[in-house]
């Protein structure tokens, strides 16, 4: 069976900087994948290339078999990439609802028409049925600016998955959020994303939540994937610790590291 996401070479300069080179990677449907990687070594830059917001220099990008370079965001969404920003990309001064119905016109309206309204009752009802997949339905009124900093990232996932995307890549969903709240969110987050057949990706600098969540781990150094493999054997890597982690990680010590309690590996 072929991949759902194949890179071949990827590949993308800025200028002199090489950000991202010689990434071939492959998933398949239902994979839980964390990506790790210091600051600058090229984790966004990869996602934003799956995504539609760079370019690759080089390479190609194929999902489900077809090549998606050139493409737009949006036409890549279209397709069944979506994706969940860093920074949350909100309407501040709206509620959560009109942001619900907004990402709708994105990622799902394959024709955007005047005469086709956004508030209609189907809509309204999957993004109800959306935002108490991660019990965040309660906020559904609430103006953007007020919500919390977890709701605000949770809100930001569930729109990406209105689309019901083959592929769901998120950018640090853990960033901004207390350390506290960091399991809850992710608990949540996985657990709507194990229901669908969803390929998730998640870009994670804390190591606990890698090796809880993640089936399998891609490390990026220095704009190249260093190490792809299962979770425990990657992190377990010297050389990776070395690069990437940037500590010694003893994963037989189940005080210092949170095993991973449910998965599909
Ligand atoms: N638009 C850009 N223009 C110039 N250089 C860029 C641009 N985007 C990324 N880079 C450079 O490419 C390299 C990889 O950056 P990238 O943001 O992909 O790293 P990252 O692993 O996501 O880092 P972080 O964990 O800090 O988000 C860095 O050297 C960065 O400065």
């Amino acid at each position: 069976m072929s991949a759902l996401l194949k890179t071949v070479n990827l590949e993308r300069t800025f200028g002199a900087v090489t950000a991202a080179t010689d990434i071939n990677v492959e998933l398949s449907s239902g994979e839980i994948v964390g990506v790790i990687g210091s600051n600058g070594a090229g984790k966004t830059t990869f996602i934003n290339m799956v995504t539609g917001y760079t370019q690759p220099s080089g390479g190609d990008i194929l999902f489900r078999g077809k090549s998606i370079i050139g493409k737009s965001p949006r036409e890549v969404s279209l397709a069944g990439v979506g994706r969940s920003f860093q920074v949350a990309q909100l309407f501040q001064e709206l509620t959560v609802l009109d942001n619900m119905l907004i990402a709708f016109g994105f990622s799902v309206d394959r024709k955007l028409s005047f005469l086709k309204p956004l508030r209609s009752t189907d809509k309204i009802d999957k993004a109800h049925a959306v935002l108490r997949e991660y019990e965040i339905e309660d906020y559904v009124d609430e103006i953007v600016s007020t919500l919390p900093q977890g709701v605000r990232k949770l809100l930001d996932i569930a729109m990406a998955m209105l689309s019901d995307p083959g592929l769901m890549l998120l950018d640090e969903p853990t960033s901004g959020v207390a350390v506290e709240d960091k399991f809850i969110l992710m608990d949540t987050v996985m657990a709507a994303v194990r229901k669908s057949d969803a390929a998730t990706l998640f870009v994670e600098h804390d190591m606990e939540v890698v090796l809880r969540y993640a089936d399998r781990v891609l490390a990026f150094y220095d704009g190249r994937v260093l190490a792809d493999g299962p979770t425990q054997k990657v992190l377990s890597d010297p050389k990776v610790q070395e690069l990437v982690v940037g500590h010694h990680l003893d994963l037989s010590d189940e005080n210092s590291v949170t095993k991973k309690e449910s998965g599909n590996a």
